[in-house]
């Protein structure tokens, strides 16, 4: 069996932290992860407000994740090894891939392919503070928090509940450890005993 399980949701709301504990403990369990899709500086559009327009679906490359994703489907041992993931031979038919990011649920022709969705959430004080220590590739300027990144993460969210996004949320602020047992348990529960 193959199960994509997205861990979407918010800037800094502790998706990678997430994702790598479930990469430890899954058997099989391959990652893409969408900040790997950015397109290059100068292709991203200025808006009205100034500001280099990061946080919308245009600024990534997702014909390319979608790519990534297939020829995982099309062959995930082969993808597994190509990205040194060892295939554990007790479980040779359960594959998981798990796609992370920001903008994961927005993005059409994968929105069918998940087994499951998850959304973490955090509130904006503990969203702008834990942004404010991270340091990105390309560094914040000043006022592009609450200009640009937390407006365009409250409407693409409205958008995927208006469109009826089947998505389980999660509580960003609850200890790590708590999270990944929650996720785990609930991966049990709702695909791994039932194929
Ligand atoms: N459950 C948590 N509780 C408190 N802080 C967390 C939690 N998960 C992650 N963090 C911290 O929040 C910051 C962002 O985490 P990260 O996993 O990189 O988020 P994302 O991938 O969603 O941007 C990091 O400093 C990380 O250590
Ligand atoms: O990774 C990059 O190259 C990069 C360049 C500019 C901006 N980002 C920010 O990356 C954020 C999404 O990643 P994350 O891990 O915080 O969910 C998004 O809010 C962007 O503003 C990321």
């Amino acid at each position: 069996m193959k199960y994509i399980v997205g861990i979407g949701g918010v800037t800094n709301g502790g998706k990678t932290t997430l994702t790598s504990g479930l990469l430890r403990s899954l058997p099989n369990c391959c990652v893409v992860h969408q900040d790997d899709f950015f397109k290059p500086q100068d292709q991203i559009a200025v808006g009205k407000d100034g500001f280099k327009q990061w946080d919308v679906l245009e600024s990534l490359d997702m014909e390319a994740m979608l790519s990534t994703v297939r020829a995982w489907l099309d062959n995930p041992p082969k993808f597994a090894r190509a990205h040194g993931v060892p295939v554990q031979p007790g479980l040779p038919d359960t594959h998981i891939l798990v796609l992370e990011g920001f903008l994961l649920y927005s993005y059409k022709p994968l929105l069918d392919l998940y087994s499951r969705r998850y959304f973490l959430t955090v509130p904006y004080e503990e969203c702008k503070r834990r942004r404010s220590t991270r340091s990105y590739e390309v560094p914040d300027p000043p006022g592009l928090f609450d200009g640009h990144v937390w407006p365009m993460y409250l409407k693409y969210q409205r958008e995927m509940e208006e469109g009826g996004v089947d998505v389980v949320y999660l509580d960003g602020t609850r200890p790590r450890a708590e999270l990944l047992h929650q996720v785990l348990e609930d991966l049990h529960n709702s695909l791994l005993n039932c194929s």
